[in-house]
């Protein structure tokens, strides 16, 4: 299997349950919800998306033979001898239309733990330490456990409802406040639905506050 990602860098994850914590991204090419031309946004399945995801051309991104070849090259990226357990956030795009099998045990034989960050509209291969499943409106879920589900907020559709997710099979329920011009609002949205529905908690992109990538 070959692999077309974007970019590779070096960050703490902002977002969910694990916000804070060192990782590499593996941010891979491509998604099945938004073509990522402007052109094509509003006609859309998924039209907030905040991320540049077209092409192999980021810091760090090309075009991978292997899962060998791409193990190696994250590899590069993590701090070895700082301690803590190597952490790699596979996202997008949409990561599950190409990372396998093959790559994550790659990647856990380099000592990673392996995170995904999709949609879920993709059945996910065998071994994954660590799924985050962001339900998208019109965009069927066939991933309906994980560890953690991430919900932008608020979504007009009434399929994309917190309540439409809160009986599925998952550690952790989240709110992310959708950023977009009404981003204060949606924030305190979020507060409002997690104030009166305890189960679910606030997940803010502490990487935009942070001012890091
Ligand atoms: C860019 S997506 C890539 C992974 C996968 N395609 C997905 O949608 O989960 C990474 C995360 O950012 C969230 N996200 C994308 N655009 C956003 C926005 N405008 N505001 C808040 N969260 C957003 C997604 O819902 C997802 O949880
Ligand atoms: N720091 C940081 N944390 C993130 N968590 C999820 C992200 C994503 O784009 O998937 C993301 C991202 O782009 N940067
Ligand atoms: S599914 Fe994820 S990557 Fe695809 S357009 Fe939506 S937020 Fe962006
Ligand atoms: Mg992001």
């Amino acid at each position: 299997m070959s692999y077309a990602v974007k970019e590779i860098f070096y960050t703490l994850q902002g977002e969910g349950a694990q916000a804070g914590r060192a990782a590499v991204f593996c941010r891979f090419a491509g998604c099945n919800l938004w073509s990522g031309r402007e052109a094509d946004r509003a006609g859309a399945v998924c039209r907030f998306c905040d991320t540049d995801f077209v092409g192999v051309d980021g810091d760090g991104g090309g075009k991978f033979a292997s899962a060998r070849e791409l193990a190696a090259v994250i590899a590069m990226h993590w701090p070895w001898g700082g301690g803590g357990r190597p952490y790699v956030v596979c996202t997008g795009g949409e990561p599950l239309l190409q990372l396998d099998a093959e790559l994550i045990a790659a990647l856990h034989a380099r000592g990673f733990e392996v995170a995904v960050e999709t949609n879920g509209t993709q059945p996910a291969p065998a071994g994954l330490d660590w799924i985050c499943v962001s339900p998208k409106a019109g965009a069927p879920l066939q991933l309906t456990r994980g560890d953690e589900l991430k919900l932008v907020y608020p979504q007009r559709e009434a399929q994309a409802q917190p309540e439409c997710f809160a009986g599925l099979d998952f550690r952790h329920f989240f709110l992310q406040p959708l950023d977009d011009a009404d981003r204060l609002a949606a924030t305190a949205a979020c507060v409002e639905y997690c104030r009166e529905h305890p189960q679910w908690r606030v997940s803010l992109q502490t990487h935009k506050l942070l001012g890091i990538p």
